[in-house]
């Protein structure tokens, strides 16, 4: 398998608040997903493999380059696309001059190479229609996808993608998920998020954050598969599941050890997740 991208016990500290603890993780082409909860420190270790904030230990390879050193960081800039939380739009740029004004960040200093480059990105992203029309007046998303064709200037290798769809309604998730899966041909993302089903529709692998720490890394299938015969049903709440919650139908659903002759159910990548956060003090909700 191809690993576009290496990190080797990246550890790193806010003052006394450790971020990342020891993360070593091999990401290759297709898409990735980080899921964690909040604080689980997603965002920072997105920074660092984007090379927007450097890690205090361990080692990184990004495309085949050292951010560690300036002209690795350099090429690695060159060929990675990074939509972050909050990208910073000013609402009265048109979609064209926002997704310009990066490219002419990204160094693409031939205006008419440049200026096919912003319409193609657009295109691809669907917004070839309104590319005039001024960002404040846009959906959220339709924002979301300027910001989207943003990171795909130049073509990047690598794309970094931080919990894109929050916010949106389910349609616009729904389309939203098709560009990433479309962006995941043939390129490395890595994609966070706090929605299981954008993991169990995209993703290939999934990581799981909580604490700094990498909690699991493998398939979906094997995430989920962490909860087979340890979901089950109840009338009342559970007092021995490890999480529990009320459905739909006033029944319990539950994770954990389940007790002798519990009525077992069919578990969701939900469940795997839940079950991978317990004992990393992360809060799985009761
Ligand atoms: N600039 C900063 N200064 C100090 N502490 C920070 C800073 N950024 C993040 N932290 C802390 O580092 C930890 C990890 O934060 P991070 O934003 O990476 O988590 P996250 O998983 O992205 O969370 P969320 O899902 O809420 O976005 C948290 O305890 C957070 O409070």
């Amino acid at each position: 398998m191809i690993t576009s991208v290496s990190a080797d016990g990246l550890g790193l500290h806010y003052g006394r608040t450790r971020a990342l603890d020891d993360v070593s993780l091999r990401l290759s082409p297709g898409v990735t997903g980080l899921l964690g909860p909040n604080g689980a420190g997603k965002t920072t270790l997105l920074r660092v493999l984007a090379t927007a904030l450097r890690a205090d230990r361990g080692a990184l390879t990004v495309l085949g380059h050292d951010p560690g050193t300036a002209r690795g960081r350099q090429e690695a800039r060159r060929r990675l696309g990074y939509l972050p939380q909050t990208p910073g739009f000013h609402p009265e740029f048109t979609a064209f001059e926002f997704v310009d004004y990066v490219a002419i960040l990204k160094e693409l200093t031939d205006r008419g190479a440049r200026h096919r480059e912003v319409r193609r990105v657009l295109e691809e992203v669907g917004l070839g229609e309104v590319r005039g029309r001024r960002i404040g007046k846009l959906s959220g998303g339709m924002r979301q996808r300027v910001a989207l064709a943003a990171a795909l200037v130049g073509d990047p290798g690598f794309l970094v993608l931080d919990e894109p769809t929050v916010g949106l309604d389910p349609e616009q998730r729904m389309r939203f998920r098709e560009l990433i899966a479309g962006t995941g041909e043939g390129r490395t993302v890595l994609l966070s998020t706090h929605q299981t089903e954008d993991v169990a529709m995209l993703c290939h692998r999934v990581l799981v954050l909580a604490r700094g720490a990498v909690r699991f890394d493998g398939t979906p299938e094997e995430l989920t598969a962490r909860a087979d015969g340890r979901v089950w049903s109840s009338t009342e709440r559970d007092p021995g599941a490890r999480a529990g919650w009320r459905t739909g139908t006033g029944t319990f659903r539950n994770v954990g050890d389940p007790p002798d002759g519990a009525e077992l159910l069919e578990p969701t990548l939900e469940d795997g997740y839940l079950l991978a956060l317990d004992g990393a003090g992360a809060g799985v909700a009761a």
